[in-house]
Parts: structure tokens; sequence; C-alpha cells
């Protein structure tokens, strides 16, 4: 049974990995990441300065999931130029995800990291902050149309983007015709957690995290579903790209269904944080199962195959 993948020409020896912004903000979390069973590795979306990120509790587990408002606290993108400088890219393809504050902050990184020469892997993160008062860059289509236009004509590698979730068939179609656009925007990453939602205690009457009133985004169980429709709608419709999926990923049997919906590969947030690395073996393991119950010999026997009434 053969779980491999390849994302462009990079081969993957499973398809799972992590998530950006769990397990990969620290160099020592990174490695942790490639010596596991994880078939890549991504880092925290990286900014041009170091941030400390947000007033702690920002992270909390639920029963079906989990909140955060993280605010982004990365070491700044020179950390992780230096990490992807070094990196030994025979072993598991590196993600580099970016989240610039600005779209000359997203310019400025992304063209350090293409001077390096090396096969790494750009996601621009489009739940990046806009102009304040205004939708991140992902639910502002001219900004993000904009956005794509000037980091399209600057980059000469493929890169992807990650996407917030959408809702709205509309939505679907217009981000959709945005990204039709660019060749060499290659991968798109569904979903991002689904923005600012609110956990209670019941007992203390309270949020769970200091920041935004409560606010944070969403991720595990929660979002199964969300995830699922953005990978297979995007996989529809952008028939030139690969999609990773995203989003409510805790046992082999997810990683089957955002398989079948037309994910290449997939990545894991909160279970990861949950569960540590050895959750990359569990997960290889369940999908062989399955795969093996259901007579498919690889990933490409069942990709995209989803069927409908
Ligand atoms: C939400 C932002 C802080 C604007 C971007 C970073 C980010 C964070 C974060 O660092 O709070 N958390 C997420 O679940 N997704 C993200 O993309």
């Amino acid at each position: 049974t053969d779980i491999s993948t390849h994302i462009l020409d990079q081969r993957m020896r499973s398809p799972v990995y992590n998530a950006s912004g769990v397990m990969c903000r620290e160099t020592t979390e990174l490695e942790a990441v490639r010596h596991s069973d994880a078939g890549a590795l991504v880092s925290k979306s990286c900014t041009l300065e170091a941030r400390d990120g947000n007033p702690e509790p920002r992270y909390a587990a639920t029963p079906f999931g989990s909140i955060n408002s993280m605010g982004l606290p990365n070491h700044g993108y020179r950390y992780y130029l230096d990490y992807a400088a070094h990196y030994d890219y025979t072993d598991k393809p590196l993600f580099i995800s970016i989240s610039g504050l600005s779209l000359a902050d997203n310019l400025h990184m992304l063209d350090a990291f293409q001077r390096l020469k090396r096969p790494l892997l750009p996601e621009v993160n489009l739940s990046c902050p806009n102009v304040p008062g205004k939708p991140q860059l992902g639910y502002s289509f001219d900004d993000m149309a904009t956005a794509l236009t000037a980091i399209h004509a600057a980059m000469d590698i493929p890169f992807g983007v990650k996407l917030p979730p959408y809702f709205d068939i509309s939505h679907f179609e217009m981000a959709a015709e945005i990204f039709n656009r660019f060749e060499r925007l290659k991968f798109l990453t569904c979903i991002n957690s689904i923005g600012n939602g609110l956990v209670v205690d019941t007992d203390s009457e309270t949020v769970l995290i200091k920041p935004k009133n409560g606010l944070g985004g969403i991720g595990g169980d929660y979002v199964l579903p969300t995830a699922l429709a953005n990978v297979n709608t995007f996989y529809r419709l952008c028939p030139d790209k690969q999609i990773i999926g995203c989003g409510g990923i805790g046992a082999g049997e997810q990683v089957f269904q955002h398989i079948l919906c037309g994910a290449s590969a997939v990545q894991v947030g909160t279970r990861l944080w949950e569960e540590g690395a050895g959750l990359f073996t569990r997960l290889n393991q369940e999908l062989v199962a399955i795969m093996q119950r259901k007579g498919y010999q690889c990933l490409a026997d069942f990709r995209g195959k989803l069927c409908t009434l």
C-alpha cells in the first residue's frame, strides 16, 4: 500500500504534515516534524520582524477542537530563511508560510526566499491582516487580486496560498477566477481556521482566551465539513492547481476524506497540538488500514473520486 504523493515534482513519503502555526515556530519544533513520520513540514507564518504575539492564554483546546488568537508570534523571516538555507531538501519538502503585515513586506520576504535558489515551497497566508478596518486579504477580493498580481509578477518560483474558509458559492467562484489567472500559483491550502469564533466556559462564565474579548480562530472537528467543501469546490474550479487539505483531521478517516475530495496532501493543526508528533505515525497507519480494507493500492486510486448523488 503506497501512501506517497507529490506536491509539484517533490515527493512526500506520507501525504500528512503539520499545519502552519503548530509545532513550527522554533527550529527544534521544525526538526521534530522533520524527524517524525510527517511527509513534509511548514514553518510558522513569518513577518518581517520578530513578534511576541498576543497575551496568553491565546490557545485553548475545547471538547471538539480548539480556539486561538496567537497574533502571529514568530522569530521574523530571517530566522526561517536561515533554516531554509541549511535545510536538506532530499529528506522531505519544506514549505515556508509567509504572512507579511503589508504587500511590501510580503514581496520583500518572498524575494529573499526565492534568492536562496532552494526548492522551498512558499505558502502565502491570505488571512494576513489587510488595512485596518478592511476584511482580511482572503475576503477582500479586489485587494487579493492586486496582491496576487504583484506577487506573481515578482515570483519566478512556484508558490501557493493558505486560504480562509469560504461559505458563499459566489465567493468560491470569485476566488477561483482570481487564482486561475496566475500560472505559478500552483497550490491552494484549504482551509485556515474559521475566524472569530467564541468558546465560553459555563462554570466560570468566562471566555477561554485573553485576546479579542475571547474571539479566535476555530479548528478541529467543528471545521471538517467546511474544510471538505473548500477542498472539493476548489478542486473542481481550479483543475490546474493542487489542493492541500487542512481542517478537522484527527484520524486516518479524515485524511481519506480530504484526499477523496481532491487533496494532494493534508495538514493537521489542532490534533497535532494536542497529540504531538507521534500523530503522524498513527494517521499513516490508519490511512493504510482504510486503503487495504477498500482495496486501494495508492492515493491516485481514489483522489478526487468523491461520488455525488
Ligand atoms: C490571524 C492572523 C494573526 C492574522 C494570521 C496568523 C494566524 C493565526 C495567529 O497567529 O493568530 N492563527 C490562525 O489560526 N491562523 C492564522 O493564519
